[in-house]
């Protein structure tokens, strides 16, 4: 048998195919790549990893995943695509223009509510003040939504008024591990990039370090906010066709806070707020001039979810 080094910590801070980039507790980073299925790791992981043997090259192991406070995935009928993990919450970034959409928005919300995860939406480009008007009115739902907390939303202008930005986001950031998330072109680079100085530059370095040269761009790249290294930004693409396939139809209710709310008042148990007599969820359809109402995009998001989700799982 092989003489192999000790097992040493590390965090996965870059993922490409089957090789990451894990830093070690004193900062240097390491490619690695994982020893079997079990111990294929995300963005977020912390691990257990090994040197190779004298002679055998650069690339370390990965010989455990440790347990993880939560994951944030997607899953389709196929494919399961996990963003990162141990995370404290989600900034959903969109922006004025181009317009959302909600769906999309509402879907990434169940997921991170499924998930346990905090979530925080940002709205940007507030200078382009017609758009914004009406992108603010759309989020209304978004803005007053109940439950345990409230998700609010950020008003940003990232191009425009980069300091108090700066500060506003960090008062939300500090101290915590963030992934952000957004549709193209809602200003997610800017953000990066005002937070993170040189952020595309480390991004370059790490992929062509996880490819060999080729130039490949979008995997999930974990970013170091302050020099201390307690603020994290984690920046992942594919917000785009958001599955939802690992919900079960009859916990959506509880994944969508504004809904929920409501789904207390219901004369059966297993409503599922979509023909019941009784539904405490159908009556606050009804009163949507009320504060703690449900708005009719809203509750159609929920039962074009709760059909697609009840279609044949796999
Ligand atoms: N008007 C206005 N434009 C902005 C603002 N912030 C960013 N932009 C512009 O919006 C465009 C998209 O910004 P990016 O940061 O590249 O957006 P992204 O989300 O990373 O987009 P992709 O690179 O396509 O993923 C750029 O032309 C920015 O200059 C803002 O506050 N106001
Ligand atoms: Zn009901």
């Amino acid at each position: 048998m092989t003489e192999r080094s000790a097992l040493m910590e590390g965090l996965v801070v870059a993922g490409h195919g089957r090789h990451c980039m894990v830093e070690t507790p004193d900062g240097q980073r390491r490619i690695c790549h994982p020893r079997g299925k079990k111990s294929q790791a995300v963005v977020g992981d912390h691990v257990l990893w090994q040197s190779p043997p004298p002679g055998q090259g650069e690339e370390g192991t990965i010989e455990k995943v440790l347990e993880r406070r939560n994951l944030f995935y997607r899953q389709d009928e196929i494919r399961t695509k996990s963003f990162a993990a141990n995370l404290d919450q989600i900034l959903i970034l969109i922006a004025a223009e181009p317009v959302f959409s909600e769906s999309q928005l509402a879907r990434a919300l169940i997921a991170a509510e499924a998930a346990g995860i905090q979530p925080l939406i940002a709205l940007n480009k507030s200078d382009l003040v017609e758009p914004f008007a009406r992108a603010w009115e759309r989020l209304l739902p978004y803005r007053h939504m109940g439950g345990g907390h409230h998700y609010g939303v950020l008003p940003l202008s990232l191009s425009l008024s980069a300091e108090v930005d700066r500060t506003l986001l960090m008062q939300h950031l500090q101290g915590k591990t963030t992934l952000v998330l957004g549709p193209s072109g809602s200003g997610k680079s800017t953000l990066i990039n005002l937070l993170v100085p040189g952020a595309s530059v480390l991004t370059g370095e790490i992929s062509q370090a996880l490819n060999s040269g080729k130039h490949t761009t979008t995997s999930t790249t974990w970013y170091w906010v302050d020099g201390a290294r307690t603020t994290a930004l984690i920046d992942s693409p594919g917000f785009q066709e958001f599955g939802l396939q690992h919900i079960a139809p009859m916990q959506l209710a509880s994944c969508m806070p504004d809904i929920a709310a409501h789904a207390t008042d219901c004369k059966f148990y297993n409503c599922t707020h979509l023909h019941e007599p009784g539904c405490g969820v159908l009556s606050a359809l009804e009163n949507t001039l009320t504060a703690d109402g449900i708005s009719a995009s809203r509750y159609k998001i929920y039962s074009d979810l709760f059909a697609e989700l009840s279609h044949t799982r796999y």
